[in-house]
């Protein structure tokens, strides 16, 4: 198999600009990577970002897309861990396995990563995507925006054979990151109360695992209504829009609480919604957990007050998952039916309409688009 293949992909040729699908070559696989063909691609607000210029680091022209799920093609020497034919994940955090990092159990952020690194290039700071004789830049390592793509072996995991790839996408990202931010990095306890600004596809998923955690109270922040029908499917008891209020939404939250909200989710990615959520958990034992990706050379300003009392602030990435362990295990637990995130996936279409799948997300009409190829 160490042949260039020829397929379909979207490129970002520059900030601003909708995608273009191209016909990319992609290279083989070196030593330690692995060629997959994908099969089914989400749409999240990260490749959103890419495409507005707001994700740090990025150079262009890039492949985007990291919510995918696919068949093996081929693998490079030395990879063990999976085999031409099998279905897989990639995986937008790599987990080497070695580091300092993934031996501590504590922690889910490989130090092998893109994120220490150049984003846009493989490991070997090279890229396996040329387009009209131009090298493309790959994205978090995998690039799923391409009917075949390569990653590195520590960003790939092997899922159950059974697995409907049109569906389990979704583990890749947006719902692994809002069920983790829940149920690890909070880590909801029974009995208490919530509240998740943001209801898109990731926010849900923090509404599923904050109901799964057994949360009595939980409460749903955004600014299009639209989105409040699926949070109360999903365990929202309360949905509320900070447009229909004069006061700050952080007093809205401490006036219906009492004394604020356990445990608080920032799933937007903006400073004023970091700050409002830090504001709207308990002074002293409220946890405020960021999810949203903050703006490219962003800033936060706010009250040291709001620490110096005793609350937590803490980030999650991908739900504080060490992902090639916990992916195939989150895919079992939806084979076996303890969650659904089926109900997130909104659209379904075919991958030349990705641009179509981008407009949906931008006006708030979407939750999850899934592109097949
Ligand atoms: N930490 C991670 O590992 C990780 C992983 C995936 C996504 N993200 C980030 O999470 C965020 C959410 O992703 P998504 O795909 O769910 O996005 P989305 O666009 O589908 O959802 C965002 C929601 O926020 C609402 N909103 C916008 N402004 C608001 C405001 N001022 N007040 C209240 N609600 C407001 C929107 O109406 C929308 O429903 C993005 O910033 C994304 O980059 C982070
Ligand atoms: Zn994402
Ligand atoms: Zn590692």
């Amino acid at each position: 198999h160490s042949t260039v293949i020829k397929c379909k992909a979207a490129v970002a040729w520059e900030v601003g600009k909708p995608l273009s699908i191209e016909e990319v070559e992609v290279a083989p696989p070196k030593a330690h990577e692995v060629r997959v063909k994908i099969v089914a691609t989400g749409i999240c607000r990260t490749d959103d970002h890419v495409l507005k210029g707001s994700f740090p680091n990025i150079d262009y022209p890039v492949i985007p897309g990291h919510e995918g799920a696919g068949i093996v093609e081929s693998i490079g020497e030395g990879v063990t861990c999976v085999k031409p034919g099998e279905k897989v994940i990639p995986l937008c955090l790599p987990q080497c396995g070695e580091c300092s990092s993934c031996l501590n159990p504590d922690t889910n952020c490989c130090l092998k990563t893109h994120l220490y690194e150049s984003q846009n290039l493989m490991p070997d700071k090279t890229s396996r995507f040329t387009c009209k004789g131009k090298a493309i830049h790959h994205f978090l390592w995998i690039s799923t925006f391409s009917e075949y793509t390569v990653m590195p072996d520590s960003a790939i995991a092997r899922i159950d054979d059974d697995a409907p790839l049109d569906k389990v996408c979704l583990f890749g990202c947006g719902f692994s990151t809002g069920y983790g931010a829940a149920i690890n990095t909070a880590k909801v306890k029974p009995g208490s109360t919530c509240a998740i600004f943001g209801l898109g596809g990731v926010g849900l998923s923090v509404v599923i695992g904050c109901k799964s955690a057994g949360a009595s109270r939980i409460i749903g922040i955004d600014i299009n209504k639209d989105k409040f029908t699926k949070a109360r499917e999903l365990g929202a008891t309360e949905c509320i829009n900070p447009q229909d209020f004069k006061k700050p939404i952080q007093e809205v939250l401490v006036e219906m609480t009492g004394h604020g909200v356990d445990y608080s989710f920032e799933v937007i990615g903006h400073t004023d919604t970091m700050v409002a959520a830090l504001a709207s958990c308990h002074m002293n034992s409220g946890t405020c957990v960021m999810v949203g990706a903050p703006p490219s050379g962003s800033q936060l300003s706010f009250d040291p007050m709001l620490l110096f009392t005793g609350r937590t602030w803490k980030g999650s990435i991908i739900g504080g998952w060490k992902t090639k362990d916990s992916i195939p295990k989150l895919v079992s637990g939806y084979m076996e039916k303890k969650f659904n995130p089926d109900v997130l996936i909104t659209h379904t279409l075919p991958f030349d309409k990705i641009n179509e799948g981008f407009e949906l997300l931008q006006s708030g009409k979407s939750i999850r688009t899934v592109l097949l190829f």
